[in-house]
């Protein structure tokens, strides 16, 4: 029988156990308050701000009272409203991405211990990685901590992890689907940082679902970087055109011509200033390009014979520059009105193949494999759209160093464009909707990063807008040539007065 029992057997306390009741009562309160300090200062190392945001609001409350602690918060929430409304850019920047940190930080870091159990990210002692349970005991120290939380402030947050020896960031990727789940958010997705840490980058919302503007194409062509479209983490989307290939895979319909245009849209300043030439081909007949005929230096659309011949002109182009470079010992082509960035843009080339007899056939495979291993140092860009990757690339792919996979019909096609680790750091492009026409998912030349992306949409009046700009650039800048007067062009009006791609001023 216990002692407990005994007591309520005799109904009565001894008078001997009050002394020692009010002493365990004593101890038991002190062991209290140390916890409480305890976990107060822990709190202010670990969430700062938040920590001391309640420390001001509880002084200020038995300084002030209540009433003037109230008046207090309306005031700086209608001050925050208000700027919000006079520059959305400003507060977003210095305020709601603050503010949602804020808010957010304690939420992971309270609720991640728990939920990285759960999808088992812990390293048990003994254990190697996460293949089994060795040792017994589970250990805190062995699993996967949170460093910092950073929301975007465009539905994506960003937790900076620190890795328990043993763990690698292919060991978060893998449970990339199960955190998504746990945390509820619509995807997640794990980027490489320095040894032992990798940052978790949680989706809380489809921020790419609305269509995204054409971009307006200001100052110089920077061909290392061409604006095409969003990211999905609010930041532009630009693609290296200089020094590369590019290959656009895509269902039918997934939206792969909306890149190609946003491309020409892009570098329609040097088009302008023919220091980068177009030569484009098109195999289904032109129902593709041919609306931007007037933009391109060589174009072809009609006979598999007319195709090979344009792809084997560019190789002459190719030669001849290649001995250029080599009499003049650069390593690297310049690009100038005099010999101009050719970008060769390719579309749909299993159709290239499929109509055309096979000594053709043989030509362009020749012509295709001499421009994409030696036409990136003689400023000679191929860019490929292909439907489907097995049957139309398998040859080629590795020859492309940059890749975008829109919309496919599975993980193998997503594995044959990106990569075989690709859709296990998240490039789930056959999981892509088919509401969303222009999504895809980029791996970025030489790293191992996966960005999911969205090309800006040019229905057919911006086509046209496109094209007459720079037909009217190009007539203008040969005017100036013939005549020796300076002829004003959009580009010589301030930024503010510079036509926005609706066709007002900017
Ligand atoms: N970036 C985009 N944003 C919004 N809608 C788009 C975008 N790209 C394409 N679309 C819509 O999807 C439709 C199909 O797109 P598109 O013709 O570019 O597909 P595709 O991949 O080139 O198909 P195919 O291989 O059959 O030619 C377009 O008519 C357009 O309405």
């Amino acid at each position: 029988m216990s002692h407990r029992d005994r007591n309520r057997q005799e109904g009565l306390l001894g008078s001997d156990d009050i002394p020692a009741i009010a002493l365990e009562a004593i101890l038991w309160s002190g062991w209290g308050l140390v916890r409480a300090v305890v976990a107060t200062l822990t709190a202010l190392v670990r969430f700062p701000l938040q920590a001391g945001a309640a420390l001001v609001a509880i002084g200020w409350l038995l300084f002030f009272g209540w009433r003037s602690l109230s008046l207090g918060l309306v005031a700086i929430t209608l001050g925050l409203a208000v700027w919000r409304l006079w520059h959305p850019t400003s507060y977003r920047r210095y305020v709601a991405v603050r503010l949602l940190t804020l808010i957010r930080s304690p939420y992971y870091r309270v609720r991640w211990p728990r939920i990285a159990r759960s999808v088992d990210l812990v390293v048990y002692p003994g254990q190697r990685g996460r293949s089994g349970r060795v040792g017994g005991r589970r250990s805190t120290d062995g699993s996967v901590r949170v460093l910092r939380v950073r929301a975007t402030g465009h539905g994506t947050d960003r937790l900076l992890l620190r890795l328990p020896n043993g763990l690698v960031p292919a060991d978060v990727a893998a449970r990339a689907e199960a955190i998504a789940h746990a945390t509820g958010c619509l995807h997640a997705r794990v980027r490489a940082d320095r040894p032992g840490r990798c940052w978790l980058e949680l989706a809380r919302r489809d921020t790419l679902r609305g269509v995204v503007d054409p971009l307006p194409s200001m100052g110089l062509v920077d061909l290392a970087a061409v604006p095409v479209g969003a990211c999905e983490d609010g930041t532009g989307w630009q693609l290296k055109l200089a020094g590369t290939h590019l290959l656009v895979a895509g269902a039918t319909g997934a939206g792969k011509s909306s890149v190609l245009w946003s491309l020409l849209q892009g570098v329609s300043r040097g088009l302008a200033s023919e220091d980068v030439q177009i030569w484009a081909v098109d195999p289904k007949g032109g129902m593709e390009l041919r609306p931007g005929r007037a933009l391109f230096s060589r174009y072809e659309d009609a006979s598999p014979e007319d195709m090979c011949r344009l792809l084997e002109d560019l190789v002459e182009v190719k030669d001849a520059r290649s001995k250029d470079l080599a009499d003049s010992g650069a390593r690297l082509h310049q690009r100038t009105a005099e010999s101009p960035h050719i970008i060769a843009i390719l579309d749909e080339l299993a159709t290239l193949t499929a109509f055309a007899d096979r000594s053709v056939t043989r030509r362009i495979d020749t012509a295709l494999g001499l421009l994409l291993t030696q036409g990136r140092a003689c400023g000679i860009t191929v860019v490929a759209a292909v439907q489907d990757p097995g049957k139309d690339i398998v040859g080629w792919r590795d020859l492309f160093p940059t890749r975008v996979a829109m919309r496919l019909d599975n993980p193998v096609q997503v594995a044959m464009v990106l990569g075989d680790s690709a859709r296990d750091d998240g490039a789930r492009a056959d999981e892509i909707s088919e509401l969303t026409p222009g999504v895809a998912y980029v791996r970025t030349d030489g790293t191992r990063e996966i960005l999911r992306v969205r090309a800006a949409y040019l229905d057919d009046q911006a086509i046209a807008r496109l094209v007459d700009g720079v037909t009217t650039q190009r007539a203008n800048r040969t005017n100036t040539h013939k005549t020796g007067e300076p002829v004003l062009t959009t580009a010589d009006l301030p930024a503010t007065m510079r036509p926005t791609p609706e066709g007002g001023p900017s």
